[in-house]
């Protein structure tokens, strides 16, 4: 595959790669579909699930299993920090299609006098430092150059007010030293978690195992991503904790054994959305076996998104299916639940506001994401200058993005050391042609297969004997002709999703809460 070398690369700081302007970074040439896809892509499992997984079976009663977790950046980073603080994790066979099973044996102490790397994990800077607090010794935690960027005051005061020593330089960010003590006294605690739903997350996880619970109170005015907050709560009722909200902006977790478990968990919904998304830009069909019929993960909101983008959605038996034309419409979403998807969402409105041919694009808006200027990168601002540079209408809204018609061309998409962004560009780069994404390497935080399931969904050969698309077919080329034109005649029957005209009040995905 020809791989272009960068000439100027980013500010390394903004990036995150930290290696200055100067870095030179590999270039990959994102495909550009040649003709409808007919694909199924199986896809490993959720980042989110199997880092909450990780740590409830590092405080649990007893030994454990995760069946198909994810093996990435992330995960692995934080495999490698409950194993710092004296979790025994061990590969244990497995289907092995993306790699063991684990077996989690938790530590009779948890030790510190350990460093411990974050990376870029939101998951592993947040969710550790109250694990860390209940071992004995110094426990350092540090990170990727951008992860001291992002914030973590509200769950260092937090944990500070529970009972914990933490020592930080006083920016309320990495690096900093949780001074642990073997136990946390814990109890009823304010937060400000309007940055980040994973503050509450992190105190809840291991909340059952301070001295009197934990009772977090945000004071804030909305908390994103809540879905993921219910993520936490059913996973700690599955393991037999007593874990509420009470009410809107309130969570009890209640001192308590943690029971251990064997888990499987449920593939990857966030992780799909590009693959999903493809359908629209390619036109044809991108089917996503596994997709559970329940689940808490948001990623099954793509259901009804991608319907808003002009897609016919449905999930028959125990698969979505995502079809359309090729005809992408604009859209207004409010998204303060989803920003996770909103870097795919996001592309997904250039190439609405694209068109079919740079000519016939519509306008979209997309808001409640603010908090996504905290992710791995300042999203807000790293879309719009990636989609302005090439040749779109983007601008920042103060929580958001408004994307204006306007013809796409070819030309470096960077990444930001950022895995959406990575896979946003791939994704623009299906119908405008010379886009290159530069480090798409940053895939590996949570899809280290991302350009080999991308290349076997277009049709592309990947490596010998890699798992995911198992069928991809070439039908017509061009994005006219309809369903019935692509072989898709009758669309996809089953609980597809009805698909409103576009100029409708906008698809709002929950609005979060404003604070009583
Ligand atoms: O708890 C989690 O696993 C996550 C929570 C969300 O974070 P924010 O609340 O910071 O958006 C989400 O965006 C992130 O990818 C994963
Ligand atoms: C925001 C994300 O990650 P993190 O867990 O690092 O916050 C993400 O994966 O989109």
């Amino acid at each position: 595959m020809l791989i272009a070398k960068m000439n100027q690369g980013k500010d390394g700081d903004e990036t995150g790669t930290g290696e200055g302007a100067e870095a030179a970074a590999e270039h990959w040439p994102a495909p550009v579909a040649e003709g409808r896809i007919d694909a199924r892509v199986a896809l490993p499992g959720s980042k989110s699930l199997t880092g909450r997984e990780l740590v409830l079976s590092a405080l649990a009663d007893g030994p454990g299993t995760l069946r198909a977790p994810l093996h990435s950046r992330d995960s692995a980073l934080m495999i490698d920090a409950l194993r710092a603080l004296g979790t025994e994790i061990s590969e244990s066979g497995g289907d092995g299609a993306f790699g063991a099973d684990l077996r989690i044996v938790p530590a009779a102490e948890l030790t510190g006098s350990t460093s411990i790397a974050c990376g870029l994990a939101g998951t592993v800077m947040r969710f550790v430092p109250p694990v860390a607090a209940l071992a004995l010794g110094p426990v350092a935690f540090d990170g990727d150059p951008y992860a001291r960027k992002r914030p973590m005051r509200p769950v260092l005061d937090a944990l500070r007010a529970l009972g914990a020593d933490i020592a930080d330089e006083g920016r309320g960010a990495l690096p900093f030293t949780v001074h642990g003590t073997g136990a946390l006294r814990g109890g009823r605690v304010e937060l400000d978690a309007s940055l980040s739903s994973q503050f509450v997350s992190a105190l809840l996880l291991a909340g059952a195992r301070f001295a009197e619970g934990v009772h977090v109170v945000h004071t804030g005015e909305r908390v994103p991503s809540l879905p993921h907050i219910e993520m936490t709560l059913e996973t700690l009722r599955a393991r037999g904790v007593d874990a509420a909200s009470p009410r809107p902006g309130e969570w009890l977790v209640r001192p308590g054994p943690i029971a251990a478990r064997e888990v499987r968990i449920e593939p990857d919904l966030s992780n799909a959305a590009p693959f999903l998304a493809a359908a629209l830009v390619a036109g044809g069909r991108v089917t996503v076996p596994g997709w559970p019929a329940a689940t808490t993960q948001v990623g099954d909101s793509l259901r009804g998104l991608l319907a808003e983008f002009g897609a016919e959605v449905a999930r028959t038996d125990g698969a979505l299916a995502v079809a359309s034309d090729g005809a992408i419409r604009g859209v207004r979403l409010h998204l303060p639940q989803a920003g996770e998807l909103a870097p795919t969402l996001v592309g997904l409105a250039a190439l609405a506001a694209h068109g079919r041919d740079g000519t016939d694009g519509e306008p979209s808006e997309i808001t409640g994401i603010g908090h996504i200027r905290h992710h791995e990168t300042d999203r807000i601002a790293a879309l719009v200058a990636e989609i302005n540079a090439l040749g779109g209408d983007a601008a920042e809204l103060p929580d958001g993005i408004a994307i204006r018609p306007a013809a796409l061309h070819g030309g470096v998409w960077h990444s930001y050391a950022d895995h959406r962004m990575a896979t946003t560009g791939a994704l623009i780069g299906l119908r405008v042609p010379g886009v290159e994404v530069e480090d798409v390497a940053s895939t590996a935080k949570t899809l280290p297969q991302f350009t080999d399931l991308w290349q076997r969904m277009l049709g592309i050969a990947g490596p010998a004997g890699e798992p995911g698309a198992v069928r991809s077919q070439q039908l017509l080329s061009g994005a006219a002709g309809g369903l019935a034109a692509a072989g898709l005649a009758g669309g996809l029957g089953g609980d597809a999703w009805t698909v409103e005209p576009t100029a409708g009040p906008g698809f709002d995905l929950g609005g979060g809460f404003d604070d009583a």
